[in-house]
């Protein structure tokens, strides 16, 4: 159960005196989810039921979360479908309860479809290449921090764990990626706030009367930052478009969300020249934060940590993949 903060609802009661949301009819802890400590709340305001989702943040402080707050509040008045902070009565979207930030944000309808078809990664592409756009007036600015520093930081953390066949790949491709990153090539990618971490579970697809899934919202904003817009397709595509237990390329997926993508914003040159060298970088962003993950939990809110060797199969699989994208 991922409640790490206990709350009972005569305290929510209590808390929501400082907002205009109604009073609650159902509340309740959301039993998924590894970071934070979530729920799910209903109220009545006028005779109209709202639904909102509550969350307790346990790692990230008052000062980083305004970033990732305020970048939803933006996309959301942009008309991007994805959780809205609410404000208390003085304007405010993070406040404090038990003594860590929380806030507020509308639930989003839908839920997650673990085994995506074409259609669930064309509204997927084209819904990233529509929040790209709308991100590029947001007026606040943190990088990625989850890239290269990171890597850089963290590799010789996790070397000691692996054995010599991982230890040589892991360091070959940071070495690649350093020369990318280097590269006059990479600077001028095109780049904007970005999701980073838009896998399967952070977004939500609802039923339609046809049988098919509409696109519900993407959700899970806490690991966004200013990245090569490219960088975050990759990340997508290595999960979305691909056969789980091999981790290989499904081309016709791939293509869906690509071409979807690109409807909206279509890829530069440059792009199209180092998808290859992002697919790589996006699979070696997330091999090592699963090692260090697996090899290195920081506290024990990491119930279960996410398998390393996903990522490892994914990185092998994309090293001699044609470099170059016909889209
Ligand atoms: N705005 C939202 N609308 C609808 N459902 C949501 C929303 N936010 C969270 N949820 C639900 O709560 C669950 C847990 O949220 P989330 O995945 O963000 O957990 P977390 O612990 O904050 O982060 P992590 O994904 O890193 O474990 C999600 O799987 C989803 O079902
Ligand atoms: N999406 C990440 C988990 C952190 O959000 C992973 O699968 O490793």
């Amino acid at each position: 159960m991922a409640v790490f903060t206990a709350v009972s609802q005569a305290e929510i009661e209590l808390w929501l005196q400082d907002y205009d949301l109604g009073s609650i009819t159902d509340f309740r802890g959301i039993a998924s989810g590894i970071e934070n400590s979530n729920f799910f709340l209903t109220t009545e305001r006028d005779g109209v039921t709202h639904q909102y989702v509550l969350t307790i943040f346990e790692r990230l402080t008052f000062e980083q979360l305004p970033f990732y707050l305020y970048f939803m509040q933006h996309l959301h008045a942009a008309g991007i479908a994805v959780p809205a902070p609410m404000q208390a009565r003085d304007g405010a979207i993070l406040r404090q309860l038990k003594g860590k930030p929380a806030t507020i944000v509308t639930r989003l309808p839908g839920a997650s479809d673990l085994t995506p078809g074409p259609l669930h990664c064309a509204q997927v592409g084209e819904m990233l290449a529509r929040m790209h756009l709308a991100g590029v007036d947001y007026d606040r600015h943190q990088p990625n921090l989850r890239s290269l520093p990171w890597w850089e930081e963290t590799v010789p953390q996790v070397l000691p764990f692996i054995d010599a066949d991982k230890q040589a790949l892991l360091q070959a491709e940071l070495a690649h990626q350093q020369r990318f990153f280097g590269s006059a090539d990479y600077a001028a990618l095109p780049a904007g706030p970005c999701h980073c971490d838009l896998f399967r579970d952070n977004v939500l697809f609802q039923a339609t009367a046809d049988g098919g899934s509409r696109l519900g919202g993407f959700f899970d904003f806490y690991f966004a930052g200013v990245d090569k817009w490219l960088f975050d397709l990759a990340v997508c595509v290595n999960d979305w478009c691909i056969d789980l237990p091999t981790g290989r390329l499904d081309d016709v997926r791939m293509d869906a969300m690509l071409q979807a993508y690109a409807a909206v914003r279509p890829l530069g040159d440059a792009e199209r020249r180092h998808w290859a060298d992002m697919l790589r970088a996006a699979a070696l962003r997330f091999w090592i934060s699963r090692l260090w993950d697996f090899y290195l939990p920081r506290d024990a809110h990491m119930l279960q940590p996410h398998d390393p060797a996903h990522f490892e199969r994914i990185l092998r699989a994309r090293i001699n993949i044609p470099s170059v994208l016909h889209v």
